[in-house]
């Protein structure tokens, strides 16, 4: 005979907001009034669309706001097998009951938290969809297993990023999912920015950061030859961090930049070469 399973519809206590709390100010350098428009679109509870290139400080922003805003984040790192489920949440098994378990989502929805999707455009379209009923006047979450629409807690706000370096007819947003949030655009920090960056993430001189950042800078403009994208403030920090470490700068720049850059051996030659142009 098969045992029943009492099902206990409890929701899950274990999550508290303080968790999701950021309580050191992340360092953040603007690069224009992204700051004034986020808060502007936070105080309306509009939907925010972070716009750029992978490692340009789209995930630090989010932080920082949320750490001037006062509400947790929770971040959603999403990927072609990311399901309605795992956002919502779905009944697990627990000391032989069923009990119900909030997602990501459901969580920040209850808590009125900032909920981030990274990379927004990996997740399934038919998983995406959900989030629309929070994106406009209904401001609700629907679960289905529980037949319950949750109204989002005021304070909740849903931001997504998005890079349209990747756009493909296969991986590109609905409009109809588009055209339910703001968008900010960000891009690589100019350079005398980036040059601020870099001295204050990875702890090294003016002069090596000037540096990594002309070569960033050159292997932007090479980016018509054939590389998807361009070096990222986070590869340029990288490297920056293995120099501090006592590496040799052309060694650190080919760990940490042109490697992960390409596969591809005759863009590795172009690179090295502006590599030892510069260290
Ligand atoms: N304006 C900025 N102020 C401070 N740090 C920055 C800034 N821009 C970039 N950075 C640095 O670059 C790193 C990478 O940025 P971040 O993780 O925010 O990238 P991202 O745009 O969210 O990338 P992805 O799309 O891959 O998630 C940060 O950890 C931070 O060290």
């Amino acid at each position: 005979m098969v045992e029943e399973i009492p099902v206990k519809k409890q929701q899950n206590t274990e999550i508290r907001a303080e968790d999701f709390r950021i309580t050191e100010e992340p360092f953040y350098l603007p690069a224009g009034n992204e700051a004034v428009l986020f808060q502007a679109a936070y105080d309306a509870r509009l939907p925010v669309m972070l716009k750029g290139p992978t490692g340009c400080g789209k995930t630090r922003f989010v932080q920082h706001m949320s750490f001037r805003l006062g509400r947790p984040l929770i971040t959603v790192a999403c990927h072609e097998d990311l399901f309605v489920s795992d956002l919502v949440g779905r009944y697990i098994l627990k000391n032989d009951e069923t009990v119900w378990r909030d997602g990501p989502l459901t969580t920040a929805v209850r808590m009125g938290a900032i909920c981030y999707f990274d990379e927004i455009v990996e997740a399934r379209k038919d998983t995406t969809v959900v989030i629309h009923p929070l994106t406009d006047d209904r401001r609700t979450l629907y679960i289905d297993k529980k037949g319950e629409v949750i109204p989002a807690h005021p304070d909740f706000l849903l931001v997504i990023s998005y890079n349209p370096g990747y756009q493909s007819v296969l991986k590109d947003m609905k409009q109809s999912t588009r055209q339910r949030f703001t968008a900010l655009t960000f891009d690589y920090p100019a350079a005398e920015h980036e040059i601020t960056i870099i001295c204050k993430e990875a702890g090294v001189d003016q002069e090596t950061a000037d540096r990594l950042v002309r070569l960033g800078t050159r292997i932007r403009n090479i980016r018509e030859h054939g590389l998807t994208e361009g070096a990222s403030t986070r590869l340029l920090i990288y490297a920056a961090r293995l120099i501090r470490q006592g590496v040799a700068g052309a060694d650190a720049c080919r760990a940490a930049i042109c490697q992960p850059l390409t596969d591809d051996e005759g863009l590795q030659e172009t690179l090295d070469d502006l590599v030892k142009d510069l260290f």
